[in-house]
């Protein structure tokens, strides 16, 4: 059957591609001061990045939000790292403007497991992000967007970024490093390369090194932009009338997110149901088609595919060990606690992965074993099972 495309499909014909992601002009920076709003988003100018398989990004920024005060000793603040298509937004605290609710509420809060009350949280969005951070979309010193220019990044560059970002803030030390699935390749990348700057770290849902099966996924996903006729080359913004590669984002953004939920809760929640009355052999399609479509089409017009193609690049060269000797000499090197979650259905991440991690890491807190959450939602149980991802965390954080 061809590709379904819904009213919300048909829509984006009509929006220029460039304007799917956020330009927000970047006002200056400074550290955090208090009485800064809660939840504001802000920019961290990090000059030029010179990254890993080479090139430079030249006048890089960061955005970022924060929440909580800086205490004076500058001692409590806690960073929270999105995985591969999230923000900044980790919550919408009442007052601050935002119209939307955050990826973990139920987290990152006051009196909740990451306290605002007690802790300065913050949470940038990661470099070659379309969210405000530099990315593909972000116009380049030239004026031009970067598109193809602009260079691959690695988990590794995009930490650079971050220590850039905690250098400008005067956070010498972070209580605690957290991240979720390419977020916690980042957490675990700080504990392995910065060990001095880390009190403790948690690792959801996440890995050492990307494995075959994960870049065979990440490969296909890319090839599904990148064939589509309006991927040209990476150079499709900002031409009149017309969309990018939607299309291809789109089938991409369907792939992934099999990999996102279990095989267990797609067949439970939907079944062989049909989306209409209409038989599938005649015409109609099922409901997971349907859902799939949904996703796909509405994730179209939230992201960037140039931003999509390096971020899923970046998790696929993913390998802690490079240049350090092996994966297990480089996890022998975090000295910070460790908490280690993998969640029972993923399929994505499986737990194989966490055991891997909480192996190699001397200081995990629940051994060489990990904890496993049991939960049918698969790998994106980190964005769903929220509240028992703060009682898992509540403890790490003291
Ligand atoms: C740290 C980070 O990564 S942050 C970024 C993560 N966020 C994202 O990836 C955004 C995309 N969203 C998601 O992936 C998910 O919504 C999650 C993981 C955040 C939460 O999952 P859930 O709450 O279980 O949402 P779920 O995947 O079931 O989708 C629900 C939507 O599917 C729709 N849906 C369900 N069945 C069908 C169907 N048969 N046909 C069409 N649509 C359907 C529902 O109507 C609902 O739409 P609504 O949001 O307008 O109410
Ligand atoms: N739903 C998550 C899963 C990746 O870990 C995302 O898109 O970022």
């Amino acid at each position: 059957m061809d590709w379904q495309l819904s009213d919300d499909a048909q829509f984006l014909s009509a929006v220029p591609a460039s304007r799917l992601v956020d330009h927000t002009p970047v006002p200056t920076t400074g550290a955090w001061r208090p009485g800064d709003d809660p939840g504001e988003r802000r920019f961290a100018r990090i000059g030029d990045v010179e990254v890993e398989a080479g090139g430079t990004i030249r006048g890089a920024v960061l955005a970022y939000e924060t929440w909580g005060e800086l205490s004076p000793a500058r001692d409590n603040a806690v960073l929270v790292l999105h995985a591969l298509t999230g923000d900044s937004h980790v919550r919408g605290p009442a007052g601050s403007g935002h119209a939307t609710s955050g990826w973990w509420e139920e987290v990152v809060g006051p009196g909740l497991a990451i306290d605002t009350d007690r802790f300065h949280v913050v949470a940038p969005n990661m470099l070659g992000g379309c969210q405000g951070s530099t990315g593909p979309a972000t116009p380049a010193p030239d004026g031009r967007e970067w598109g193809s220019r602009f260079p691959r990044v690695t988990v590794r560059d995009q930490v650079e970024a971050q220590r850039r970002l905690a250098d400008a803030l005067g956070i010498e030390r972070w209580h605690a490093v957290v991240g979720g699935s390419m977020g916690g390749m980042h957490a675990l990348e700080w504990a392995i390369a910065h060990p001095d700057r880390v009190g403790s770290t948690a690792l959801l849902a996440s890995n050492a090194a990307t494995s075959a099966d994960q870049i065979a996924t990440n490969a296909l996903q890319i090839e599904a932009v990148t064939t589509d006729p309006g991927w040209l080359g990476g150079d499709f913004y900002d031409l009149p009338g017309h969309a990018g590669p939607a299309r291809g984002l789109a089938l991409a953004r369907r792939m992934a997110m099999l990999g996102y939920r279990s095989q267990h809760e797609l067949n439970e929640r939907f079944e062989r149901a049909w989306q209409s009355s209409v038989d599938p052999l005649a015409g109609g399609r099922f409901q997971v088609e349907s859902y799939l479509d949904v996703h796909g089409n509405r994730f179209v017009r939230r992201f960037d595919a140039g931003s999509y193609v390096r971020l899923v690049d970046a998790m696929s060269t993913h390998d802690v060990g490079r240049g350090r000797g092996g994966v297990e000499a480089a996890l022998a090197r975090v000295s910070s606690p460790t908490l280690v979650v993998g969640i029972s259905s993923d399929r994505l991440f499986p737990v194989a992965d966490q055991q891997r991690l909480a192996a190699g890491v001397p200081t995990s807190v629940s051994g060489p074993e990990p904890i496993v959450l049991e939960s049918g939602f698969g790998h994106d149980g980190f964005l769903i099972e929220r509240d028992r991802v703060a009682d898992l965390l509540a403890p790490l954080l003291g």
